[in-house]
């Protein structure tokens, strides 16, 4: 593990081994028996399959490098902030496994008119998203990343989000959002560039 890339303990590059299917498979069955399930019955029977394939597609984060998303870079001149706004993204809580999602607000300020492609943004987010999280680390390494790739000036990340953890089981509070923050360089340390930041994506 390279801890340079290492954020509260988790790992960002791609684990050296494929997603395991038939682990998954043979997994799921026995969830489907341990609930009173039968695993057999015709509704039921390609389920241990599709959940494996699910997870590959909803955990394919792990096996990116979210580096890669920033390659692109060009120059503009631009010296003032870029915002993207309203990024749906959706993640799973590292708790329950069941969803978070919601919506990212990505904003950089670019070092020398160097920006990086619009849709790559998302992308980042898509990467660090697409793995077991939780939502104040998804929200911090986007912010590192973005702050390290493009030697940004400043970097400002809100993201906003539901979690079915909290609304469909558990403490059962439905319509509650969780908001994180996490700002890097001129963001953090002035509290007037930061508020103009955070007015722009209200
Ligand atoms: N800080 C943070 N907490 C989260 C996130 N996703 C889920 N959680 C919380 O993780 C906690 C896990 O608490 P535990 O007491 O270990 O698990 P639990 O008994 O299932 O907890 P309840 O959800 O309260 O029933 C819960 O309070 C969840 O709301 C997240 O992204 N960030
Ligand atoms: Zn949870």
């Amino acid at each position: 593990m390279d801890s340079e890339w290492t954020t509260m303990s988790t790992s960002i590059l791609p684990p050296p081994t494929p997603v395991d299917q038939e682990k998954i498979r043979q997994a799921v069955a026995m969830i489907l028996e341990a609930v009173g399930e039968d695993p057999e019955r015709e509704g039921l029977k390609d389920t241990p399959d599709r959940v494996a394939r699910m997870y590959v597609e909803i955990f394919s984060g792990l096996r990116q490098d979210p580096r890669e998303a920033l390659a692109t870079r060009f120059h503009v001149d631009h010296d003032e902030v870029v915002v993207v706004k309203n990024i749906p993204f959706y993640s799973a809580c590292e708790h329950h496994l069941l969803p978070f999602y919601g919506v990212a607000h990505v904003a950089y300020l670019p070092s020398g008119g160097e920006v990086t492609g619009l849709s790559k943004l998302a992308r980042l987010v898509e990467a660090y998203a697409r793995r077991p999280q939780v939502q104040e680390r998804l929200t911090n390494q986007i912010a590192d990343t973005l702050e390290q790739e493009l030697a940004a000036q400043g970097v400002l990340i809100m993201m906003e989000a539901e979690h079915l953890c909290m609304t469909m089981r558990g403490i059962q509070k439905p319509g509650s959002r969780t908001v994180t923050v996490a700002s890097r360089g001129i963001y953090r340390d002035q509290a007037d560039r930061r508020n103009e930041v955070l007015q722009l994506m209200r």
